[in-house]
């Protein structure tokens, strides 16, 4: 039996009307998910407001509600908590009502704009291969051991994130990888959680709809590391301009990563091909089947991280060399004519400018780029003349599509990335709405040897366009194609 006044500890509580004796079944904070003797947190949200709900969250059972406003009326028999912060008081109820599961395992965050599922996932790879039981919370997948979960989030709410971590315990996982998202910092989603360890990948333009301003965003990235207990280890790209602004206020043992600077953790690009690249870590020559520049920071911030977790180097070099690249990271295929189709998740401006010159800097030859690519819709704006721009200038041809234009017009976001074009680079751009029709379109422009982009989407199965998700796999629709028109 769990009662209210247990899970309400260390909850910042203004004032309780009713009684906080009382077992519960549940917590809940969607008014439509409540049921009898649950909990229901009122959230201020980004659409609507959690306490506009609080009689519907009554009249289907709910023994306690928890506000920071509370309603006119108070119905007798419910318990109500006035807090000063519902997202918080969400978090900290969320982690004691499944008995603080972070602090029975090792946690480590990643946080940054591009990498974070890399590098949990190899991470988790890597611990697995090591022979540890491992963990993972991650946009593409949750993993409780070998255990797969549906994720709907890159950093879930902070009652699936303690549900699983709880599920993780009881399993025996002693170590879990979470990518740690700026939207889940801000909606405190991550708070009262135990980390052992944060890293920071990078911080470059995106998600400027949700925060104010880039200094928000950076901000809000910081303030992880800030949180950071004393006990726990920080470990930044120093090459990036704020990998030392995040150090700046932490408790955590502060540790550094680079391939420019100078770092604790260091590393050097010494060969690139298609099939993989060879790195030199700590003067230890390694060859990995991840390519570009981008995956040689997240190699070493794997290194560092498994080194920080007590692992022995050579273990951890040897692994390295084993990983495979995450579903929807520079996955590529060789058809029999000889074209090589990659898709990429790259939807960021940094992304796909490090995917292009990625590719661009191994072809050898007068071979075509053509690139496929849209932007998101409901989604940061201003990032789509940029990945425009980059797109065009990066390519020898483009076909403009859309990616998942949710509740935005497809073709006005095409626009908007077509306005990014310098003109010098017009002519080489297409677009056609139809993502279907813009990959088929570049399969058909493609000839020997020639490299397709299909940039945006990786691994995600989906489309969605007016709140419906259609069937939809970058990765097969493109295999399918080049098969048909027997390319
Ligand atoms: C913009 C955003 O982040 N929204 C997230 C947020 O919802 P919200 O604050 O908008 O909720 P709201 O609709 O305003 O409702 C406020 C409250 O009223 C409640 N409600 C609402 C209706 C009702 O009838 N009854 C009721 O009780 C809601 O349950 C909620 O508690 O909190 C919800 C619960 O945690 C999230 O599911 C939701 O994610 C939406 C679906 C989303 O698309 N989020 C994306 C942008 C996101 O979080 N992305 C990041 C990755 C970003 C990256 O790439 O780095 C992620 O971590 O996944
Ligand atoms: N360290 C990096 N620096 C810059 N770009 C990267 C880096 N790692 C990966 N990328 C690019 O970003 C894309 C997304 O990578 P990944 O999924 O690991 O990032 P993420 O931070 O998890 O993204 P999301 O915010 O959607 O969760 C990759 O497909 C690749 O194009
Ligand atoms: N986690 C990212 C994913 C973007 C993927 C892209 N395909 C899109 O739909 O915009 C976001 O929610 O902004
Ligand atoms: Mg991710």
């Amino acid at each position: 039996m769990i009662f209210l006044k247990d899970i309400l500890y260390k909850v910042t509580i203004e004032k309780v009307v009713g009684n906080t004796s009382v077992a519960i079944n549940n917590l809940e904070f969607d008014s439509r998910k409540v049921s009898l003797n649950d909990v229901f947190i009122a959230i201020k949200g980004t659409i609507s407001d959690g306490h506009e709900f609080i009689k519907k969250a009554a009249d289907q059972g709910a023994l306690a509600i928890i506000c920071e406003v509370l309603p006119e009326n108070i119905v007798n028999g419910i318990t109500y908590v006035q807090v000063v912060d519902s997202h918080k008081a969400l978090a900290i109820m969320a982690a004691n009502f499944y008995g603080n599961p972070s602090e029975e395992l090792k946690l480590v965050g990643i946080t940054g704009t591009n990498g974070k599922t890399t590098v949990s996932s190899l991470l988790y790879q890597l611990f697995k291969k090591a022979g540890m039981e491992a963990g993972l919370l991650s946009t593409v997948k949750i993993m409780v051991g070998d255990t797969q979960f549906k994720a709907t989030h890159t950093t879930p709410d902070s009652l699936t994130i303690n549900k699983y971590l709880r599920e993780m315990v009881d399993a025996g996982v002693e170590y879990c990888f979470m990518e740690v998202s700026s939207h889940g910092i801000h909606q405190k989603r991550t708070e009262a959680l135990q980390f052992c360890g944060g890293v920071f990948t990078n911080l470059s333009h995106d998600h400027l709809d949700y925060h104010k301003d880039f200094a928000e965003y950076r901000d809000v990235k910081k303030s992880f590391f800030d949180e950071l207990p004393k006990t726990a280890f920080a470990l930044v790209n120093v090459d990036d301009k704020n990998g030392v602004v995040m150090l700046q206020n932490t408790k955590a043992k502060k540790h550094t990563y680079a391939l420019k600077t100078y770092a604790d953790y260091r590393a050097q690009v010494l060969e690139s091909q298609f099939s993989g690249q060879l790195l030199k870590i700590n003067n230890q020559e390694l060859w990995v089947k991840l390519i570009g520049g981008f995956n040689a920071y997240n190699l070493l911030a794997i290194f560092g991280t498994a080194e920080l977790l007590g692992l022995k180097e050579l273990e951890i070099l040897q692994i390295m060399s084993t990983l495979e690249s995450v579903g929807g990271r520079f996955q590529y295929l060789i058809s029999e004519k000889k074209i090589t189709a990659i898709v990429d998740y790259a939807h960021t401006p940094d992304a796909l400018k490090n995917v292009l010159e990625t590719i661009n800097g191994i072809r050898t030859g007068n071979e075509e780029v053509i690139t496929v690519i849209g932007c998101g819709g409901d989604r940061d704006a201003q990032k789509r003349p940029v990945m425009g721009n980059i797109a065009a200038s990066l390519s020898t041809k483009v076909v403009f599509t859309s990616d998942n234009p949710r509740t935005e017009n497809a073709e006005k976001i095409i626009e908007q990335m077509e306005a990014g074009v310098p003109a010098e680079h017009y002519k080489k751009t297409i677009s056609i709405t139809n993502r279907k029709e813009a990959i088929k379109a570049a399969c058909q422009m493609a000839n020997e040897n020639d490299i397709i982009l299909i940039a945006g989407k990786g691994h995600e199965t989906y489309q969605e366009i007016n709140g419906e998700r259609f069937d939809f796999d970058d990765f097969k629709i493109v295999t399918q194609i080049l098969t048909t028109l027997n390319k």
